[in-house]
């Protein structure tokens, strides 16, 4: 039991599963965020474009092989199926050039898997029907090494486990089908056969998991900012225009609010780093609590952030807001609540031409409530005072009255 625990522990550690989250990244893809199932639909999505490229032309030119060294009338049955193969490989490699999504992937990558098993059925039955010998017997075998040559490919694509026992699953039976012993003497053949394929298969499997968990560290770490746990900009923007197709696409209504916390360079002035970065991510928690699930929250900047939510019309929109007023963005070290300036900008009545262009109107909305005494959001059409206004004013009065330091040892704000 003690070597077990061990062996589970040290397999963890070299699949990078600290945490019950990490494990079940690994299981399945139900918790992948959009950033991690785009990026791994167009690593997959270009593997397999690469690959069947690579195959689409390798499959038929070994048919010159066949040719000098098999009978003719072999080699013309397995011409027939290498031209097969050559187009489906070239039809897939086609295909994955579209733009990435992860079903189309794994559709393509099954499609990829299963045509190299298909082959090499149909190929070792008509090479069985020979007595094949010398030279034709060395190329013979090199058809039953295809299937390995398959499984050890797994290695090179970041599946989770469940992908990896479907995609598995069929391979294996096809090796254990075609290795069944005929009589007593080829069960060792056929056992040493199925105990190899099941061993590239494990290092297989281990190899791609190991893949996908570097993959999740890499795009996480990109995808999520550190201090607040909300998408970076650069994941935003990727969210951004996908949303903004989708919506253009679908035509359904697409709106986006800009917040920008108010007076929020005096936290730090007075109060100190630190007790700035409890502030930001106390607001930030806030909004993506708020938020409906397929809403997304950006840190776009400092103490900016841009909430996207698709099909949400202008009363949708103003539900967020009022959402966002009832939690509120919690408190500064001053014990003031923290207000925001938020632009509202949609795709449907705001006629923009693309993403950046809704952004910069959200942006100039922004800007506008801002001048226009903070503390408020303002839309295509309507103002809307958030917060009272003497809670802006209050703290215009107490950033101009705050000392110019304060030290670090400052009461942490509280959630209002
Ligand atoms: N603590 C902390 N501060 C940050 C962070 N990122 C940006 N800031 C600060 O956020 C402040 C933004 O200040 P300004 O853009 O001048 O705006 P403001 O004081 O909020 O005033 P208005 O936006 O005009 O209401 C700057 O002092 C930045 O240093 C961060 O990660 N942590």
């Amino acid at each position: 039991m003690k070597y077990l625990t061990a062996m589970y522990i040290s397999l963890s550690e070299s699949l990078g599963i600290y945490t019950r989250d990490q494990l079940h990244e690994l299981l399945s893809n139900n918790q992948h965020s959009m950033p991690i199932s785009r990026h791994r639909a167009a690593i997959l999505q270009s593997r397999v474009f690469f690959f069947c490229a690579i195959f689409a032309v390798l499959v038929p030119t070994w048919s010159l092989i066949d040719r000098l060294f098999l009978p003719d009338s072999l080699w013309l049955e397995l011409v027939l199926i290498r031209l097969l193969s050559a187009t489906a490989f070239a039809l897939l490699a086609w295909q994955a050039r579209k733009e990435p999504d992860l079903k189309r992937a794994r559709f393509m990558l099954a499609g990829m898997l299963s045509v190299t098993p298909l082959f090499y059925l149909v190929s070792n039955h008509w090479l069985q029907a020979y007595e094949l010998s010398g030279t034709e017997q060395v190329i013979a075998e090199l058809y039953a090494l295809l299937p390995f040559v398959m499984i050890a490919g797994l290695t090179l694509f970041p599946l989770t486990l469940k992908e990896l026992l479907a995609y598995a699953t069929p391979m294996l039976a096809v090796v254990v089908l075609s290795s069944l012993p005929e009589t007593k003497s080829d069960i060792p053949q056929a056992v040493s056969t199925i105990w190899l394929f099941s061993l590239i298969l494990g290092v297989a499997m281990f190899a791609s998991l190991n893949q996908l968990r570097y993959m999740l560290s890499q795009v996480n770490r990109a995808s999520y900012d550190v201090l607040t746990g909300l998408l970076t900009r650069r994941a935003g923007i990727e969210m951004l225009d996908l949303q903004y197709r989708l919506a253009t696409i679908s035509e359904n209504n697409l709106s986006i609010l800009y917040l920008d916390l108010d007076h929020f360079k005096t936290v730090n002035d007075v109060y100190g780093h630190d007790a700035g970065d409890v502030v930001l991510k106390f607001a930030a928690q806030q909004l993506s609590a708020t938020v409906r699930k397929g809403d997304s929250v950006i840190r776009w900047g400092g103490e900016e952030f841009i909430i996207i939510l698709p099909t949400a019309t202008p009363d949708e929109a103003n539900d967020v807001i009022a959402r966002v007023m009832k939690a509120g963005l919690g408190s500064r070290p001053d014990g003031t609540p923290v207000t925001a300036s938020i632009g509202v900008a949609e795709v449907q009545a705001d006629t923009v031409k693309d993403w950046k262009a809704l952004i910069e109107l959200a942006d100039h909305r922004m800007y506008t409530a801002k001048t226009s005494g903070r503390a408020r959001s303002v839309g295509i059409q309507e103002t809307q005072l958030l917060w009272p206004a003497s809670s802006a004013q209050c703290i215009a009065r107490s950033t101009a009255d705050a000392p110019a330091t304060v030290s670090d040892n400052q009461p942490e704000p509280v959630a209002s």
